[in-house]
């Protein structure tokens, strides 16, 4: 029997509040408005910016709150004017949209679309209300990818690969054989690890505190693995002896506004770019002494990895089709929606 135009009834992992488990609930979702689209939401990643949220640092975190933000999914209806997509498209929803119209998306200097930026964070969409509880997004909002693309691979292209991956590529633009550091090595910095071996960096460091990341950064084209743990002295200066004065990039892939500052401080003299793609929580600021910006080093962040989610991200699903980019070694553990905290222990735990 056809949904088109009804309310649908639907399980989601709703948290409470913070630092609660996310408890299963059944939830209403409202057919589609003009503009909006509706989606069958079918895989999930986790990301770190879930946990964090949840934790309650987030101060954009509104409670109850459906996270996941890092999906895949099938249209299942359209409002009145949607013209890019239709139901039975295969999509990957963007957490930043690309409306073509407005003045960021027209600056052709960012991927930083401002249509929903100002509602976002309160959980609702641009006319101020919510169709909620569910996956109905604007138009602008979805990504039209191969439907040949497993929705439980694509959907860790919504976020953490994708932004790794842009951040080296496209923020830092890495170049052929320079030196990079990628501080953290989960989903994301694993990514920028992906992006500077595709860029051909000569040397690329993992720096991780726990050891087993390195299996994985060993795996994706890292060339070298150091563990801020084993040293007494501070981790920029052991990089700086390492590479003879500094890395050419360096990428913040923690949260961790020291670790900030120790990637920053780790790049060479004259020309060192450092990357901030962590998100630190509320109230949490950056410091260095100026001299080291002074002295040709340039401080940077990146979201979504720079893409343009609508006329990007379909490229880069074909890179994983055409074997290009490595998403598979990705996936440690799958659960049902039911198991859906295991996931946010194991993240936390990273033993695995
Ligand atoms: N800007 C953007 O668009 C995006 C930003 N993010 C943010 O990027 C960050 C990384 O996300 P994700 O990869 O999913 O997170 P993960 O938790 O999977 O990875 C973070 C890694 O950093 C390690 N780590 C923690 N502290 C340090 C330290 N002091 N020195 C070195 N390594 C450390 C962790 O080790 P351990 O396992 O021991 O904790 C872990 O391996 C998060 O802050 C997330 O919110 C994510 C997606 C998009
Ligand atoms: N709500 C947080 C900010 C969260 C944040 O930094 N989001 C990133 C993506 S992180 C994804 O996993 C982002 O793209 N931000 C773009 C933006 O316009 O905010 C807070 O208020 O600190
Ligand atoms: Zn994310
Ligand atoms: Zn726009």
């Amino acid at each position: 029997m056809s949904t088109v135009g009804k309310t649908i009834r639907c399980k989601a992992a709703v948290a409470w509040g913070p630092a609660q488990p996310l408890s299963i609930e059944e939830i209403e979702v409202a057919p589609p408005k003009k503009g909006e689209v509706r989606i069958k939401i079918l895989a999930t990643g986790v990301c770190h910016t879930d946990a964090f949220t949840l934790s309650g640092k987030d101060p954009e975190g509104v409670f109850p709150i459906i996270l996941g933000h890092e999906g895949g999914g099938i249209v299942e209806s359209i409002g009145e004017e949607v013209t890019t997509v239709q139901p039975g498209d295969h999509v990957i929803p963007l957490y930043i949209p690309e409306c073509r119209t407005c003045k960021f998306c027209k600056s052709g200097k960012t991927n930083l679309c401002s249509i929903v930026r100002a509602t976002q964070g309160r959980g609702l969409l641009p006319d101020e209300t919510t169709r909620f509880t569910c996956k109905v997004l604007l138009e602008i909002s979805v990504a039209k990818i191969n439907p040949h693309a497993p929705f439980d691979k694509a959907c860790l292209l919504g976020c953490g690969i994708t932004t790794g991956f842009g951040a080296a590529i496209k923020t830092a633009d890495v170049q052929p054989n320079s030196t990079v550091a990628v501080f953290g090595c989960g989903g994301v910095g694993l990514s920028v690890i992906q992006g500077a071996v595709a860029r051909n960096a000569s040397k690329i460091i993992a720096v991780d505190l726990n050891p087993k990341k390195f299996e994985y950064a060993k795996k994706l084209g890292a060339t070298d693995f150091v563990n801020p743990a084993d040293f007494e002295k501070p981790i920029q200066e052991v990089l700086i002896e390492m590479t003879d004065g500094g890395l050419d990039y360096t990428f913040d892939c923690t949260g961790n506004t020291s670790v900030m500052r120790a990637a920053l401080e780790a790049c060479h003299k004259g020309w060192g770019q450092s990357i901030i793609i962590g998100v630190a929580g509320a109230g949490e600021e950056i410091s260095t002494r100026p001299l080291q910006l002074v002295t040709g080093r340039v401080w940077k962040g990146s979201a979504f990895g720079g893409i343009k989610g609508r006329s990007e991200l379909p490229g880069i699903v074909d890179d994983y089709l055409n074997k290009k980019l490595e998403v598979d070694l990705y996936i440690t553990h799958k659960f049902k929606l039911e198991e859906i905290n295991k996931a946010f222990e194991l993240m936390h735990d990273g033993d695995w």
